[in-house]
């Protein structure tokens, strides 16, 4: 029995690891464009976390100043352990490069490439790695897990195929899988389910969602589907007018929430119309009024 009054320490494993997190991280571009000012952000290890936002609030340009592909202005970083303020140096670079996996919304796999060679090719960069320009030359193992990566995106029976045989969303497991096979400890996906339609959309975004739990990957991923942003993530970052408009729990996220942060013009800082559910961001019926 524990004596009243006093507090049992959190376990050390429950205490979920912080992946990033940034205090007053600002971005303007060398021409003078200010995209975000004063940005503290916190995601822990457990998180799977949906950036929103309108065309042009900075939501791909905040996910590049997180990982060191593009300097920010002012503030600081610290991504998987690595600090920084304005660019990681090449050597944290390096680092935050092999624990990262990426998926964009243009896959970029190499269409005349074998399936099963651009899985391997998530390799590169990883010491060793001029192994893994081909499948034919790549150690045993990688080969074993480019084709373990490929059954999980349920995939594996097209390892032999021509990338520019695949449809969109085929295309996009398989980048799913060569960042899978980085091991990575972050998986960042700036809109991975864009250009596809809605049912693939929905696919690709359940095979990521579930891979980061089942792997016990941090997913930070960026949508313009509202209901993409609700249904697979725990958590919602709103980026509006240069700011962290909110950062709640999925399950907290009201429709109002969300119908501000798509309201442009001189309303800005008044507050947005309290839009019908059904016409605004509830249309799925998802949200809390
Ligand atoms: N290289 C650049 N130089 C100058 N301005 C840029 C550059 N890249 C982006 N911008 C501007 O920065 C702002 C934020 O762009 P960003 O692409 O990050 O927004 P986004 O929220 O990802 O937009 P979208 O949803 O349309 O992809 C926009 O005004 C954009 O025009």
């Amino acid at each position: 029995m524990q004596p009243a009054g006093m507090v049992q320490p959190i376990p050390a494993q429950v205490i979920p690891a912080q992946v990033i997190r940034t205090r007053g991280l600002s971005k303007t571009y060398p021409n003078g464009q200010a995209v975000f000012a004063g940005v503290h952000l916190d995601i822990s290890a457990d998180q799977r976390v949906a950036l929103i936002g309108s065309n042009g609030a900075g939501k791909s340009t905040l996910l590049k100043c997180l990982i060191g592909l593009l300097p920010s202005t002012g503030g600081e970083i610290m991504t998987l352990g690595e600090s920084f303020s304005t660019a990681p140096s090449p050597a944290q670079l390096r680092r935050l490069r092999r624990q990262i996996g990426f998926v964009f919304q243009n896959h970029g796999l190499v269409g005349r490439q074998s399936v099963l060679t651009n899985v391997v090719q998530g390799k590169l960069g990883l010491p060793g790695s001029w192994r893994a320009f081909h499948h034919a030359i790549a150690r045993r193992e990688w080969r074993e897990e480019a084709m373990q990566a490929l059954a999980e995106v349920r995939l594996a029976e097209r390892a032999g195929a021509r990338a520019d045989q695949l449809s969109g969303g085929q295309a996009q497991r398989v980048a799913i899988a060569r960042a899978l096979i980085r091991r990575p400890k972050l998986m960042i996906a700036d809109e991975p389910a864009a250009s596809l339609d809605p049912a693939v959309g929905r696919e690709i975004m359940t095979i990521f969602s579930d891979l980061a739990r089942e792997h016990g990957i941090t997913l930070v991923y960026t949508t313009h589907d509202m209901k993409h942003a609700l249904d697979y993530s725990d958590r919602v970052i709103a980026l509006r007018a240069g700011q962290v408009h909110f950062d709640l729990p999925t399950a907290q996220v009201r429709a109002r929430d969300m119908d501000e942060v798509f309201t442009h013009g001189a309303f800005a800082d008044e507050g947005a119309p309290d839009i019908p559910a059904a016409q605004g961001a509830n249309a799925g019926g998802l949200l809390h009024a």
